[in-house]
């Protein structure tokens, strides 16, 4: 008889051997910081981080674990180093007196967005946290400039909202100085104080903008009435209070935590990747070492004169200076005149910095230094296709059967979520025939991480239920997601076109017949990805490509759904000179011989289309063969 309480304390015991090893880690990586300073190096090391990574997958592998369960763990232990690694460095660049408590002012009450980034920040210090609520950004610059508060917070951009332009009209008005920055994932949940359930929810308490982030969600309660509040931590007070169970609130899980909220449901903005950027700003400047990647934002005014903007642009170019952003904002007064604030991946005192201000000064008719500081981007390093497939044993030593022709030498560049199209690294996409269940989609998307694939697809329509359809969008979105998948869905309408354009990043045109011209406008009109499928002729696709790029669209490839003769490909490929990709069935038991030889005419990717129970053997093989080869 096993005997639970027995497993549970060796589950416990391990995750405290866990903590204690992860612990060391990070010791070790501090140890590693100090030698940098002492032997002036980087913080950042890919090369290093590459090889650590293929060695753990392998090791994982041999112990049962998947690559995509590895490589997550190991980006959140190594994003963690290098960000204890800075803030190591930039305290004992930046000594601070040893003081008990740190004041920091942001929006809302406790358990805002702002409120948790706040937290966040300043967690390093290790200090406790005075807290100022403020009401208006207006206020947060007050209570730091009058020194009520030694730092503010404020969101500066929101990756579906955009630019928040209050927050830059204020520091053209200041004096201080950006000393740090941060993204946070904005995870909106639905948060409830009992047990309850979605069904029984009558009304739900938010803020307008969160209700229009996840627009797409609300649309599948219409039985749920929607109630404003001024912060979305006003809401989650308002719902705690009440504790009743036909109410939420909508907002951070983690925020709701702080009031008693339980969240419900989870992930329900209606953009993939919903991040709020958030600036740290206080009265005295910070110096950044130079082992670390900084970051320097100012404004400047150029004047009207024609091309004054791309002069100065041309100046940071010219010193080998990244621009990370641009953004202009009228000056009020002076009508037709623009602050441009530009925020550039260099450090203010580094050399070249240094000489691109000296030259923008003599050239702009105001320009101001906002702040250097720390970037905190650390851009998990990504395995190559080829790194990450695992050796085969017994891979079928295939040749392809002919010398074939090389394809056509530039074709379009595709970018599919992260994954862009190339003849060197196919794109490998999978396309279930049938909606499977929520364990069936999960086990799929696991399969497809582990064999090499990089594209989960799956039919979302055709129920004629617009409400079920959007739930499966968001399905697919959301385990996708989880096993940094792209997406892809065939549309037969431009009404779904639309929709699944909305949630995911790959839509393959299966036109209804008589409607096609109605569907390829649609494809001109998005800014997805769109894969048309070859017509019978020539002459016929070569129209339906036309028809799709004199709308605007210019991110369009094509897939020979029905295996036509290679010269039939090659003839379609060399006509429109764009990506083509090959649609084959993962029981085909030639696939692997067919793949090569379609890579080595020039095809730049594959959808194999599978069925729930199929296992991915054949895919594994595939793209063992097309990235090792
Ligand atoms: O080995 C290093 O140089 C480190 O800084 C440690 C470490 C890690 O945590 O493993 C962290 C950052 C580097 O990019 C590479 C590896």
């Amino acid at each position: 008889m096993i005997n639970l309480d027995e497993i549970r304390s060796h589950i416990s015991s391990l995750d405290k051997e866990l903590l204690s090893l992860l612990a060391k880690r990070k010791d070790l990586s501090l140890d590693v910081a100090r030698s940098k300073l002492q032997n002036p190096r980087p913080i950042r090391d890919q090369e290093r981080e590459e090889a650590l990574l293929v060695a753990l997958i392998n090791q994982g592998r041999t112990l049962g674990l998947d690559a995509h369960y590895v490589t997550q763990i190991y980006h959140t232990i190594i994003e963690d180093s290098v960000l204890s690694q800075q803030a190591l460095l930039q305290d004992l660049l930046n000594p601070q007196d040893k003081v008990p408590a740190i004041s920091v002012a942001f929006l809302g009450l406790r358990g805002s967005y702002s409120n948790m980034a706040a937290r966040k920040y300043l967690h390093r210090f290790n200090a406790q946290l005075v807290e100022h609520n403020c009401d208006t950004f207006q206020q947060i610059f007050d209570t730091v400039e009058s020194g009520q508060a030694q730092y503010g917070v404020l969101p500066i951009e929101n990756t579906s909202s955009g630019a928040i332009n209050d927050v830059f009209d204020l520091m053209q008005h200041t004096n201080l100085s950006i000393v740090g920055e941060l993204t946070q994932p904005i995870e909106h949940c639905l948060l409830v104080a009992t047990d309850t359930d979605v069904s029984k929810l009558k009304t739900l308490y938010t803020h307008p903008q969160v209700y229009q982030q996840c627009s797409q969600y609300l649309k599948t309660l219409p039985q749920v009435k929607v109630e404003f509040c001024a912060a979305s931590s006003n809401a989650m007070e308002l719902v705690a209070k009440q504790q009743r169970d036909d109410i939420g609130a909508m907002g951070s899980a983690d925020g709701g935590a702080l009031h008693g909220l339980k969240p419900l449901v989870t992930g329900l903005a209606n953009q993939k990747k919903n991040m709020t950027r958030f600036i740290v700003v206080a009265r005295k400047p910070v110096e950044v070492a130079e082992q670390i990647p900084a970051k320097t934002s100012f404004i400047m005014s150029t004047g009207q004169q024609s091309g004054a903007l791309v002069e100065t642009l041309l100046i940071l170019r010219n010193h080998d200076i990244p621009m990370t952003k641009l953004e202009s904002r009228p000056i009020i007064g002076n009508p037709w005149e623009e602050m441009f604030y530009v925020d550039v991946a260099a450090n203010v005192n580094s050399s070249h910095m240094q000489a691109a201000l000296n030259e923008l000064k003599d050239s702009v008719s105001f320009i101001k230094v906002l702040g250097c500081y720390p970037s905190a981007e650390v851009a998990p390093t990504r395995l190559s296709s080829k790194a990450l497939t695992q050796p085969q044993a017994s891979s079928p030593k295939a040749q392809p059967s002919a010398e074939l022709p090389a394809a056509k030498a530039a074709t379009p560049m595709l970018q599919v979520g992260r994954f862009s199209l190339s003849q060197q690294e196919p794109l490998l996409a999978t396309l279930l025939e049938q909606w499977p269940e929520r364990q069936g989609l999960q086990e799929m998307a696991r399969q497809v991480k582990e064999q090499g694939g990089q594209v989960l697809g799956a039919p979302c329509f055709g129920q004629g239920d617009s409400q079920f359809e959007q739930a499966r969008l968001l399905q697919l979105r959301e385990v996708a997601q989880q096993f940094d998948l792209a997406t892809l869905a065939p549309v037969h309408t431009p009404e779904q076109l639309q929709r699944a354009a909305e949630s995911l990043d790959l839509i393959l045109l299966q036109p209804i017949e008589g409607k096609r011209d109605e569907l390829l406008w649609a494809a001109g009109r998005s800014t997805r990805p769109v894969l048309l499928p070859l017509n019978d002729k020539v002459s016929d696709t070569l129209t339906d490509i036309e028809t799709v790029l004199s709308e605007g669209n210019r991110q369009l490839a094509l897939l020979d759904a029905q295996g036509r003769p290679l010269a039939d490909l090659l003839a379609v490929q060399q006509a429109s000179a764009l990506p083509l990709l090959s649609q084959l069935d993962t029981n085909n038991d030639m696939l692997v011989e067919l793949g090569l030889a379609l890579k080595s005419a020039g095809i730049q990717g594959f959808c194999l289309t599978v069925l729930e129970e199929d296992n991915l053997s054949t895919l594994a093989q595939l793209a063992q063969r097309l990235y090792r080869d």
